[in-house]
């Protein structure tokens, strides 16, 4: 790594009481019996933070004091609940600015992206505090004359989380929202590159009067002996995780020992499709919104996009001509649009699905290349792709936007739907039969009709097939962090 400016994360910040680099436990801030380990900046490679490492026992005692704390926390009402949810809220949004300088700071989003990321996942909170007091149960007419049926809905106790790198803020939001709104307690164990954020989110949930134990932040370096004591600790009642299915599919073979109750949002394989009679332009922006938001890195992500033959070229020469005017840059730097790769395994990714598709057939016809230092790389266009091409099957997770070609609805809707993913596809058209014919046939949790952009908080967000289990956002999401409870009484 060339050698760049340091980054004294301090002095950019109005108010540095808010980095925290220990981690918050019963709402104390404790240091690691593993010491600590380095947080980078990935647009220059120099060290910004040193973490606290916790211990596996360490984050045993987190989940103890979360237990201890969860039986009161479900005996406030929702209103109450509410109120202390709307507080944090509302300090998230008070400090959005330092939020997303810290985010820049250790994922490398520009800035104005790392704000937005704040909104949006303090959307989460706003949104299931206002649900905290909208967790109905219900009466059901009994099955015999003495009989009465009533249904109660009931937090399900600690809920533990794992989550990404990419949106180290929204990722934990969306858990931690519905989870505190159903009086829950909460332990997020936040992804080894991006802890900052959400040790954040503890010094502002004490300032919001979250009382102690309900949210914890456990940072560790060594990230399956998080999710092995959250599968095996028995006072762990739900695991919530947002990451690769591969990690996916070991943290539930972990929980099935317990029976544990799991959310799952994993990987993707987006299909962006775009019809004949598609607005082109739109097409466009709407391609480069979902290809190229956070450089790539998000599980949403067009991975494939396919162009019926009529508007092919008309689409690539578009879709070149605005790509090659996005600004590459660190994330603080002004007019920043793509910032670095989160590290170097990302890089030689991408790397790796260009030379592939080269050698079997595609051309570059934008990018293809590392940037000039570091993590950056150009955002780049591939003509001529085809199934046999390794981004047709696996998650690029870059700045890599594949063109297929296609001939007719039907071979573009069995494309799309070939793969093991099923979480977010999109596609372009005007045509009303066709929209309707397309949204219904493809195997997804998530289509775009006519947008490139489907986060929101008040939708729910999640995958089918080997994209995940359950879903996050709207009065849905409340749903992972409820039981429940069948009362039959005889009168
Ligand atoms: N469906 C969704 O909402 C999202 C899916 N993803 C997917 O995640 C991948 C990229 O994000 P990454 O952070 O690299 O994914 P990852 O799956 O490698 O890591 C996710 C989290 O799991 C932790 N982890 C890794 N191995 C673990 C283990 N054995 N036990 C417990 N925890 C473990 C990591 O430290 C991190 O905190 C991509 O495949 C992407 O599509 C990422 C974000 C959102
Ligand atoms: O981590 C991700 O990729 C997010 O789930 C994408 S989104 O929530 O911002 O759509």
């Amino acid at each position: 790594m060339p050698d760049a400016a340091k980054t004294d994360l301090k002095s950019l910040l109005k108010d540095p009481s808010l980095l925290a680099d220990a981690a918050y436990v019963n709402g104390d801030w404790i240091r690691g019996e593993e010491g600590t380990f380095d947080v980078v900046n990935p647009a220059r490679g120099d060290v910004i933070a040193q973490v606290a490492d916790l211990s596996r026992a360490q984050i045993g005692k987190a989940i103890d004091a979360a237990h201890a704390a969860q039986k009161d926390w479900a005996q406030w009402t929702g209103k109450e609940r509410a109120k202390v949810l709307r507080k944090w809220f509302d300090m998230m949004m008070e400090n959005q600015d330092d939020l997303g300088t810290i985010l820049t700071a250790e994922q490398g989003k520009p800035l104005a992206e790392a704000k937005g990321e704040i909104a949006y996942g303090a959307g989460f909170i706003e949104f299931f505090g206002e649900e905290a007091k909208r967790i109905y149960g219900e009466t059901i007419p009994g099955h015999q004359r003495d009989k009465r049926i009533t249904v109660l809905k009931q937090p399900i106790g600690v809920a533990a989380s794992i989550t990404p790198w990419n949106f180290p803020n929204a990722m934990i939001t969306r858990k931690a929202g519905p989870a505190l709104a159903a009086g829950c307690s909460f332990v997020a164990r936040p992804a080894k590159e991006t802890p900052l954020s959400a040790l954040v989110l503890g010094v502002l949930a004490d300032r919001a009067g979250i009382p102690k134990g309900v949210f914890n932040v456990v940072t560790s370096s060594k990230s399956s002996d998080a999710g092995k004591e959250f599968c095996e600790n028995p006072k762990v009642r739900k695991l919530t995780f947002t990451g690769s299915t591969e990690v996916g599919r070991i943290l539930l073979k972990q929980a099935a020992d317990q029976v544990m109750k799991c959310s799952m949002e994993l990987g993707g394989n987006a299909p962006f499709i775009v019809f004949d009679d598609a607005d082109l332009d739109a097409a466009v922006e709407g391609a480069i919104t979902c290809k190229f938001r956070n450089n790539g890195q998000t599980c949403v992500c067009a991975n494939r996009i396919y162009v019926q033959s009529g508007v092919y070229d008309a689409f690539a020469q578009k879709l070149k001509d605005r790509v090659a005017q996005m600004k590459v840059a660190d994330g603080f730097e002004e007019g920043a649009e793509l910032g670095p790769l989160i590290n170097a395994e990302a890089v030689d990714k991408v790397e790796d699905h260009i030379t592939d598709a080269r050698a079997k057939g595609a051309e570059v016809i934008l990018g293809g290349q590392k940037g000039e230092s570091g993590l950056f790389f150009d955002p780049t266009i591939v003509t001529g792709a085809t199934p046999e091409m390794k981004f047709s099957t696996e998650e690029t997770f870059g700045p890599l936007a594949p063109l297929f070609k296609f001939e007719t609805v039907e071979e573009v809707i069995e494309l799309a739907n070939d793969t093991i993913f099923g979480l977010a596809s999109y596609f372009y058209a005007k045509d009303l039969s066709r929209v309707t014919q397309v949204q219904e046939a493809l195997e997804y949790g998530i289509v775009g009709v006519n947008t490139g952009l489907i986060s929101t908080e008040v939708a729910p967000f999640g995958g089918v097939k080997q994209s995940g289990l359950g879903r996050e956002g709207s009065h849905h999401g409340i749903e992972e962090f409820l039981e429940m409870k069948y009362v039959c009484t005889s009168v």
